[in-house]
């Protein structure tokens, strides 16, 4: 059934208003620009919080308030709104098997729940704590090298070497194999392709895009084959009572194991493990990466805020050792930050659903097979419900201002849904924002970090600001690497990291 303003029955209630001038193929897209969600809201300034688009031939509907969040994503996400649109990249190197994709169908409820119970629940994220904890000293001693030497650091490719590199050993007990064809993967999942959204071209299949989706896939699969094979091979002399030093049992050994238990209700086919291996670098380590430069860039730009954590750091921690995942719990203001840079930088700043069945939402007709846009970013910055939006204060999820205080990322506050909510609500939130926290809390304790300039000058004073431009990608970024000459700071634990 067409989807347009114009077709609709007398009997149904209208679709969402919608720009007037449609083109052929392209649709609306000649009215967007990336980072989507600046052109998203310009619209929605013209066509209200509730309006639709055709992304080429997509119909697609865009959603901008957290009144709206909550109807499509706790009142009608069961019947309509639990499925994913998937991009042609995302489906061939994700073995057409992506949990964040498949449709809300057995095989997804048997892995998101296998996901929730086995892999990312607390006893098992707990157990690999020692694992993560060497991976934040390894981003601290590259800082602490580079400060005794007085030499600028690329922080934005530390942070996603640290995320690369836990993700990686979490999941696959080694990180040096996959990690340059990982980055090529993400890569590639992180371009837009027009392709996708413009049916003529789709149903060629011409163009450079998908030859390059299949060079990757044809790089990455060997290497992870390579993978799993040495990995079987570990589980084979543990189950011959080998003690193997230094050898965690990670998210791969339980999935090998998980593939050849009979008594499993779905036996999980080897395409479907190496899926959910780019799923969790996909989903997992961008994202933790970005955030964790904004909160870091925020902290330059404003140094009262530093300060105050640098305060709650020595009161709580002190200064004899590293703080620890274990902390977290006591460091309200470091947990503030973070939730503060979630709502000014959401890394994913467009929520995306698709629609699976017509729907009735706010009195308008949303057409099945349409995708949906949450725009998260707009509503973290709106002046409806956040005071003084642009101001990076922690202290609002602190003090006791209605509506502000007592809010978190747990998908209950729809004002506040970096991590999405619902059924298919982001399973790494507690493993993302913990590590977040943790790195952050640590780097605080050891180190002041001194931003440098375009012409590799370190800024000083008034000028030492960074920027806060954003680029496209998987997530969205800050635009300029983070580059900064990190400070050892006088009585900090750094000296315990050469220990
Ligand atoms: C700062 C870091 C992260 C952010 C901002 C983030 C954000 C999100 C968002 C917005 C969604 C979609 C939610 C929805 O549709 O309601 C999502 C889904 C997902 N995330 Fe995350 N995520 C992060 C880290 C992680 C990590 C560390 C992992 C795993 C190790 C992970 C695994 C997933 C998976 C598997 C899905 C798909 C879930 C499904 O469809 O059932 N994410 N994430």
């Amino acid at each position: 059934r067409p989807f347009s303003p114009k077709s609709n029955s007398k009997n149904r209630l209208p679709y969402p208003p919608s720009p007037k001038l449609r083109l052929p193929f392209v649709g609306h897209l000649h009215l967007l620009k990336l980072p989507l969600h600046h052109s998203l809201i310009r619209l929605s300034k013209q066509y209200g919080p509730l309006y639709s688009l055709y992304f080429g031939s997509m119909p697609t509907i865009v959603a901008s308030t957290p009144e709206l969040f909550k109807l499509f994503l706790q009142t009608h996400e069961a019947s309509s709104f639990n499925t994913r649109f998937q991009t042609s990249a995302i489906k061939r190197l994700t073995y057409d098997n992506s949990v964040a994709m498949v449709p809300f169908a057995p095989y997804w409820k048997f892995i998101r729940k296998l996901i929730m119970n086995d892999l990312l629940n607390a006893t098992t994220v707990n157990k690999l704590r020692p694992l993560r904890s060497r991976e934040i000293r390894k981003v601290l001693k590259v800082l602490a090298n580079n400060s005794e030497s007085n030499k600028v650091v690329n922080v934005t490719e530390e942070l996603l070497k640290w995320t690369n590199s836990t993700i990686s050993m979490m999941m696959l007990g080694e990180a040096e194999l996959v990690k340059d064809i990982v980055r090529e993967v993400l890569k590639i999942l992180g371009e837009y392709s027009l392709s996708d959204f413009i049916w003529p071209l789709k149903k060629l299949k011409v163009g450079e895009y998908e030859k390059r989706i299949e060079d990757i896939f044809n790089k990455f699969d060997p290497v992870i084959e390579k993978v799993i094979n040495k990995r079987q091979e570990i589980r084979q002399r543990r189950k011959n009572g080998e003690v193997i030093e230094g050898e965690s049992v990670v998210f791969l050994d339980t999935l090998l194991e998980f593939s050849e238990d009979p008594t499993m209700e779905i036996k999980i086919s080897r395409d479907q493990i190496k899926g959910l291996v780019v799923d969790f670098f996909s989903a997992g380590t961008d994202s933790t990466a970005v955030a964790t430069e904004w909160a870091l860039a925020e902290l330059i730009n404003n140094p009262h805020v530093l300060k105050k954590a640098q305060e709650e750091l020595n009161e709580v921690v002190g200064k004899d050792r590293l703080a620890d995942e274990l902390d977290v719990a006591n460091l309200p203001y470091i947990r503030a930050i973070v939730k503060e840079t979630f709502r000014l930088h959401p890394p994913l700043p467009v929520v995306k659903r698709k629609c699976v069945q017509e729907c009735v939402v706010d009195n308008y007709t949303i057409p099945e097979g349409a995708l949906i846009l949450f725009n998260v970013w707009a509503v973290g910055r709106d002046p409806k419900y956040w005071d003084n939006p642009s101001e990076f204060r922690p202290e609002r999820f602190l003090e006791n201002v209605e509506g502000e205080q007592g809010i978190d990322v747990k998908g209950q506050h729809f004002q506040l849904l970096p991590f999405g909510s619902g059924r298919r609500m982001c399973p790494g939130v507690s493993l993302a924002t913990s590590g977040i926290s943790t790195l952050l809390a640590t780097l605080i304790q050891c180190f002041e970090l001194n931003p440098v300039g375009q012409q590799g000058n370190v800024l000083k004073g008034d000028d030492a600001k960074v920027s806060m431009e954003e680029r496209p990608g998987l997530s969205v970024p800050r635009a300029h690497n983070l580059m900064c000459v990190p400070v050892a700071r006088a009585g900090s634990p750094v000296n315990l990291l050469s220990l």
